[in-house]
């Protein structure tokens, strides 16, 4: 599985190959460089053999030697990180850009079906993870490498058989790092995923903040928070208890190594085989042989916490996108706005049908009002019109032609959308209602919010069409919000609608303006309204009742009264007041 990961993520990394051999070489410079340090404090320690018997000039030499070398070793050193931190950015700038990329070919029911909080954790968190783990791993694994062979060079020329010991202690250190590393992974892929449980539920808390002071929730909330909180501590505490253990018992072997080498080098000196000085060279050669290696394992928790992060990432890159379009591609070119359903069957899931064999004719210009109970599959039927959801079986056709065989960005351009909980951004309200035609002039603008009757509140605003909107349009009320969306949609004059009237109250006035607006911008339009108006349904040149996915009945107002049928019940219990 590791080496999966691995491989995967040399794909990113494998790309930025010379920043990765700069690296390397300034690895190569800088450590090779404090190899040398040892070999030079020995050969020091030499020039002292006794009171009255120190080579004062060979020992400044030395000295002035070892000044320059730590200079320049440190200043390779630092080289190396920053090109290092070059390298793992840019790598994270790429798989950041491709997760992104990929939430915009995921089909809508990865979002239904997903925390929004646990979808920006695995951006955000999971990348940052990666990124750190990146960095730390690059420049940890290069030095490993150099240091270990220079000093295992050093080593050898010193003594043969010290170094012997010293490579039969040391990789110990490597059994027990990978042991304890299969055993912490588990715990940080918790980890990771309790982290993006508790960006989800938080994400939930703020965005729904009136309602949960409305209703009091506030201590409920902090409970399952606490809740989630504590599985967070606990997963983390076991991961870092794991890793924890990791330094120390590699410390401990390494410790070992360094009592051999003391014992064996001792019975070397008094044998005469051993300078002092190759003693105390060959302590800190074997302390730094075990260096990169306590150093990488002090890092297990960064790189296994990066690993679980990965694992996240290349789940999300590896979903089924959005179906492509099928081929020969057709073009809705001067689009009618005759609309029909043929044989449709539709369910969320495979064991709950929804929608069975729907049939429906539209003509264009037709006003549809879809009314029944709540559940009954009115938004479903938009979502599958605009191939939010793909249908099970049967066809779905604009003038004739399948919508699958047409471009999904094309079809959705000839279909505006006005919902009842309006999406705004932070921007201008300029750059809202231009949101779908970002070329568009200012008088366009205008023209657009003059007929979603939006001009005269605009203009109120102390900065007008350059008023800046909070995120989400917070500074509006929700019926200023609705007709800025109406606008947004008047600028890209799509041939067919898809209103969804509000069911909030709103301000007598700013409803009229909404109706009226509603009204122009029908004219002449294919529309697929969700009625909750009485005005609407009367007006309508057809009504689909929709119970449990099914039309059950269909026709005008009138006639589907005189049936007193479902319609009827449903009328009486639902418009007529
Ligand atoms: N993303 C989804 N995943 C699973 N089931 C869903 C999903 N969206 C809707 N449903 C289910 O499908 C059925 C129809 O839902 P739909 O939203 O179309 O109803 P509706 O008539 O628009 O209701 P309302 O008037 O309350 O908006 C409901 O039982 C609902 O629980």
């Amino acid at each position: 599985m590791k080496k999966f990961l691995l491989k995967r993520l040399w794909n990113y990394v494998g790309k930025y190959k010379t920043q990765l051999i700069v690296v390397f070489i300034f690895a190569i410079l800088g450590n090779t460089l404090s190899i040398f340090t040892p070999l030079l404090t020995g050969q020091a320690i030499d020039k002292i053999m006794g009171v009255d018997q120190v080579d004062f000039n060979g020992l400044v030499k030395i000295i002035t030697e070892l000044i320059i070398i730590y200079l320049l070793s440190s200043l390779f050193q630092w080289l190396m990180s920053v090109v290092s931190s070059v390298a793992a950015n840019n790598t994270i700038h790429d798989i950041r850009k491709e997760a992104f990329d990929k939430l915009n070919t995921l089909p809508l029911k990865y979002f239904d079906g997903n925390s929004h909080g646990d979808i920006i954790s695995r951006l955000t968190n999971d990348i940052d993870a990666i990124s750190d783990g990146l960095f730390q791993g690059i420049t940890q694994v290069m030095s490993a490498v150099v240091i270990i062979a220079g000093c295992f060079i050093f080593m050898l020329t010193i003594s043969p058989i010290i170094t012997l010991a010293v490579i039969f202690i040391t990789p110990l250190c490597f059994f027990i790092a990978s042991f304890i590393a299969k055993h912490s992974k588990r715990m940080f892929a918790e980890q990771s995923k309790t982290v993006g449980e508790l960006n989800g539920y938080v994400e939930e808390m703020i965005g729904n903040q009136r309602t949960v002071k409305a209703f009091g929730y506030e201590d409920k909330s902090l409970e399952r928070f606490k809740e989630i909180n504590n599985r967070l501590y606990k997963a983390g505490q076991k991961a870092q208890w794991y890793s924890s253990l990791t330094n120390p018992t590699t410390r401990l072997v390494n410790n070992i190594a360094y009592v051999s080498v003391t014992v064996i080098g001792g019975f070397m000196a008094v044998a005469g085989h051993l300078s002092v000085g190759n003693i105390a060279s060959f302590l800190t050669y074997s302390n730094q042989f075990a260096k990169p290696i306590n150093e990488i394992t002090s890092i297990t928790s960064q790189i296994q916490a990066a690993f679980a992060s990965a694992e996240r990432i290349f789940a999300l890159l590896d979903l089924e996108n959005e179906k492509p379009v099928l081929q020969p591609e057709e073009d809705l070119g001067n689009c009618q706005g005759n609309v029909s359903f043929q044989k449709v069957s539709f369910s969320y899931q495979e064991e709950v049908p929804l929608i069975k064999n729907l049939n429906l004719d539209v003509r264009k210009g037709n006003m549809i009002a879809i009314v029944g109970p709540t559940g009954s599959g009115k938004t479903t039927l938009v979502n599958l019109l605009m191939r939010f959801y793909d249908v099970k079986s049967g066809e779905i056709k604009i003038d004739g032609k399948d919508i699958y065989h047409i471009n999904r960005d094309k079809l959705r351009r000839t279909i505006g959308m006005v919902l009842q909980d309006s999406w705004l951004f932070s921007g201008t309200i300029a750059e809202n209602i231009a949101y779908g035609k970002p070329e568009a002039s200012k008088e366009e603008i205008m023209e657009a919010a003059k007929a979603a009757k939006a001009h005269s509140f605009i203009k109120r605003l102390p900065s007008g069409y350059d008023t800046i909107l909070d995120e989400d349009g917070g500074n509006l009320s929700q019926g200023q919000k609705q007709l800025l969306t109406i606008a947004r949609v008047m600028i890209i004059d799509p041939p067919m609608l898809i209103l969804d009237e509000a069911t909030s109250s709103i301000d007598t006035r700013t409803e009229i303006n909404i109706q009226k607006a509603f009204t122009k911008m029908m004219e002449g339009r294919t529309s697929f309204v969700i009625a909750h108006r009485l005005s609407t349904i009367k007006e309508a040149d057809t009504i689909l009742v929709l119970q449990h996915g099914d039309i059950v009945e269909q026709g005008k107002h009138e006639e589907l009264l005189d049936k007193k049928g479902y319609y009827y019940t449903l009328y009486h219990s639902q418009f007529a007041v």
